[in-house]
This record gives structure tokens, sequence and C-alpha cells, in this order.
């Protein structure tokens, strides 16, 4: 579990997060969404380590991230996997290759071993093995996030990071890369948190759903409990497309 205690972040004048107080819970999708610019980024950025919070703390298992050693810091930073926007592929590596690189630089198993954890990820997630030998510009954007996500798999993470894991992909891929992150994270225990925009990702995956809104904690609940709300600021973001609002006033 992590947590987040009475985080504020300023750059110079600009408070861009106050008094920000959350969880995200072992074995479940933690959604973080919230307007462009209400702080989404910064957050992850101060919870995976990549930014410090001008105040408060960020708990992994009770250790605060930023007063630990340096050593200790390391060992949490081995158990993230990421999934970046846009997949964040080496172009001139190959599929396996990809999958085999944060083993080659992290792991100190053996070469058989990295390969089998490497093919064993590229199953999980559906590719097939003749195609592990392509570069990701011959595959589709819907294979590159798979392969993000075998990548992001590979060293075994406790916490995994998605930064918008379907912008860029149809809604019918969208569904099916939204679901394999899920299965993922009930299957292995992992404490997931996904930054997200889309609506269709909150109501499918997110357990706990956490609204930010200009840098404050605004809002939290479940995906049943997001759709009821009378919060304003979180209907005029769920409801902000006119296919929601229409089905909003169907329901009613
Ligand atoms: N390094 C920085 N220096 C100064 N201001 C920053 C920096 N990084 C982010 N900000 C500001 O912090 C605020 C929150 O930005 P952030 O990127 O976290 O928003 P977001 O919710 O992730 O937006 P989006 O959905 O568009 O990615 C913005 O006003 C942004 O300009």
């Amino acid at each position: 579990m992590i947590e987040i205690k009475g985080l504020y972040k300023s750059f110079g004048d600009a408070e861009v997060l106050r008094d920000i107080n959350l969880s995200f819970k072992k074995g479940k999708v933690n959604m973080i969404i919230g307007q462009s610019g209400s702080g989404k980024s910064v957050l992850t950025k101060c919870t995976v380590g990549l930014l410090k919070p001008t105040e408060g703390e960020v708990l992994y298992n009770g250790k605060d991230f930023f007063k630990i050693s340096e050593d200790e810091r390391r060992e949490i930073r081995k158990q993230m996997g990421m999934l970046f926007q846009g997949s964040a592929l080496f172009d001139s590596m190959s599929v396996l290759e990809n999958v085999l690189f944060p083993l080659r630089m992290f792991s100190d198993a053996s070469t058989e071993e990295i390969m089998d954890r490497a093919m064993f990820c590229l199953k999980r997630v559906k590719i097939a093995e003749e195609r592990i030998h392509l570069f990701p510009s011959e595959i589709s954007g819907g294979m590159q996030k798979r392969v993000g996500i075998a990548r992001a798999i590979a060293m075994k993470p406790a916490y995994l990071f998605c930064d918008e894991p379907n912008s860029g992909l149809d809604p019918k891929t969208s569904i099916v890369i939204d679901k394999l992150i899920q299965e993922i994270t009930y299957e292995y225990d992992i404490t997931t948190i996904v930054i997200s925009h889309d609506m269709n990702s909150v109501i499918e995956i997110g357990d706990h759903i956490h609204f930010l809104y200009n840098g404050s904690m605004w809002w939290g609940g479940d995906k049943r409990d997001i759709l009821t709300t009378q919060n304003k600021e979180v209907n005029d973001f769920v409801y902000a497309s006119s296919f929601m609002a229409e089905l909003k006033e169907k329901l009613q």
C-alpha cells in the first residue's frame, strides 16, 4: 500500500498540489482522474520520487520514501513497473529485447532465467511467439501497449504506474488493454495506479477513484459512486461528453 499524507507541491510561488491525503490499495486498480492541469502528473511524479514534495509524506508500507536511505529507495524503485503514455518502447530493439531490457539491467538471474521470464511475460500479454522478433514500428498500437505491459511486469513489480494507458487506441482495443491491466493487478496482487481522462476506463476498471480538482483531492469513491455522486465538479467531469450527458438523462 502507498499512502500520501498532507502532501503539498509548489513550483516557485505556484502551489500546484495542496494537502493531498489518500491511499493506493494493494491488489486494486487505483485511478487518478481530473481535468487537464489538475495535478495528476505532478502527484504521480511525487509518488514515484521523481519530484520531491514541498511538504508531506509518501509512505511505502509505512516508510517515507523521502526519509529513507538511498539503498532503501533503490529497493522500492526496483519494485515499480511503469507503463508510459505512447508505450515508450525502444524503437531499435525487438519486442523481445524490449522486455529483456529491465531484466538485463536490474536482475541478478541467469541468462536462461531472464529469457524464461521475458517469454512468460510476453505470453501472459498474449504476444504470439512468431511476433517477438518484430520491431515496435512493425506492430499495432494495441500490441505496443501489450509489450509495454510485459516490460512493466518483467521485474515482478509490487507497484504498477500507468500513464493514460489507452491513449491513441480505438475503443475496443482500449477495453482489452484496460482489462489486461486489471487482470494483472488482481493476479499478481499489485498496487496499480492509473492516470486517466477516459470515463470508459474509470467505469470498466476503477476500484478506487481519486478525483483531483485544481490541485486538491476533491472526491474519492468507486466506479458506482462516481456515476451517482452529487459533487458538482465530479459531475461536470463525468458528464462532460454529450454521450454521457444523454445517458444520464435516459437513466433519470
Ligand atoms: N516542472 C514544473 N514547473 C512549473 N509548473 C509545473 C511543472 N510541472 C507541472 N506544473 C504545473 O502544475 C500544474 C499541474 O500539472 P500536471 O501536469 O500535474 O497536470 P495534469 O492533471 O497531469 O494535466 P494533463 O491531464 O494535461 O496531463 C499545471 O498548472 C502545470 O503547469
